[in-house]
């Protein structure tokens, strides 16, 4: 595959975080604006932000989003960053993005939940309204974050339902909190009928996946743990839960140590649904792209897979039946001269 071809490609994002994906340059402008001290060097800047070679675990990969978050509690900040966001995934002819965030992170002024939400959203419509990008929000609870804490945030994507909101996810540390003690915010979800999407199986863990498919995730984020449990995957195929791959965010977080031991082979094989996301383009240093031609250079992928797995995006993603098959025919008609 050739990189000048794949960047072209329409293409279908539903995992990256806003917080994550914000260019270093923005945020050295943000920065500067509110009197808060950042790099000037920009390679000073991108060692700040961007994780090493050498990070070891999720809870260090995690340490990188420090310097981003308080810089992002205002409303302009938070526009600017969605705007930004949306700039970048235009150069690669990003079609659609679920735009993940936690709202609940940008409340250290005084900001409510619904202001957050509200900024992030003005931030993305410009964005489409600038660079033809479609976009939706999925708001993010903490799971180091209180139970009412994360109910607010169901609750606020409950109030922005069909206006601009998608979903709810759970972010951050997965070892130390597993799905089960959410079970009330993803009930309520469930009762407002938010779709969900949940982080799980990042950290080795297959029961952590099972656990939030029980309690109403369509969708898994990562789910690397999967392929150590046979029974999970074929449930995971039947019932066509789509996996939300983010290759190099896996190696960087240790998920998977190596990139001969990626489960992305056996999961396509295994007739279970998958995408390739970035997770957090600043954060792992990385763009769609970048991650499509890793996957070309490890597993010999072609256009004619590429373009499979965004279809199952697609059939995945947090949309109506109307605007899936939009999607599907600019991908059918994207990839043609390329497939066959
Ligand atoms: O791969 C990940 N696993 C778990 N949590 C993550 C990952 N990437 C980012 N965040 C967390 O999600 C928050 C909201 O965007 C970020 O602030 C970060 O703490
Ligand atoms: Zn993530």
């Amino acid at each position: 595959m050739q990189r000048n071809i794949v960047e072209k490609l329409p293409k279908v994002e539903l995992h990256c975080h806003l917080d994550g994906s914000i260019q270093p340059h923005t945020l050295k402008k943000l920065a500067d604006a509110q009197g808060i001290d950042l790099p000037d060097d920009p390679k000073k800047l991108k060692k700040l932000l961007t994780v090493p070679k050498d990070c070891q675990s999720l809870l260090e990969y995690l340490t990188k989003f420090d310097p981003v978050l308080p810089l992002l509690q205002t409303e302009s900040a938070l526009e600017i960053a969605a705007f930004d966001l949306i700039e970048q995934v235009a150069r690669e002819n990003v079609r659609y993005i679920e735009v993940r965030f936690a709202p609940s992170l940008s409340t250290r002024k005084g900001l409510t939940l619904t202001q957050v939400v509200q900024a992030v959203l003005k931030g993305l419509s410009e964005g489409e309204k600038q660079f033809g990008v479609k976009s939706n929000a999925l708001l993010c609870g903490m799971r180091h974050h209180t139970i009412e804490k994360n109910v607010a945030v169901a609750k606020t994507a409950h109030d922005f339902a069909e206006k601009g909101v998608a979903g709810v996810d759970l972010a951050g540390d997965e070892a130390h909190y597993p799905p089960e003690l959410f079970e009330e915010m993803l009930k309520k979800a469930s009762e407002w009928h938010i779709p969900i999407t949940l982080h799980a199986g990042e950290c080795g863990c297959a029961h952590n996946i099972r656990e939030s498919i029980r309690l109403g995730a369509t969708r898994i984020g990562h789910g690397i743990a999967l392929e150590n449990d046979p029974e999970l995957l074929s449930k995971c195929a039947k019932e066509q839960i789509l996996l939300e791959l983010c290759p190099t965010s896996n190696l960087q977080t240790k998920a998977v140590k190596h990139p001969e031991d990626y489960p992305f082979l056996t999961f396509l094989k295994a007739g279970v649904p998958i995408c390739i996301n970035t997770d957090n383009r600043t954060v792992s240093g990385t763009t769609l792209t970048d991650e499509y031609l890793k996957l070309g250079e490890w597993y010999g992928l072609n256009y004619a897979t590429l373009e499979q797995l965004n279809h199952y995006a697609v059939d995945g993603a947090f949309l109506l039946e109307r605007e899936k098959e939009l999607l599907h025919r600019e991908l059918v008609a994207g990839y043609e001269p390329f497939v066959n």
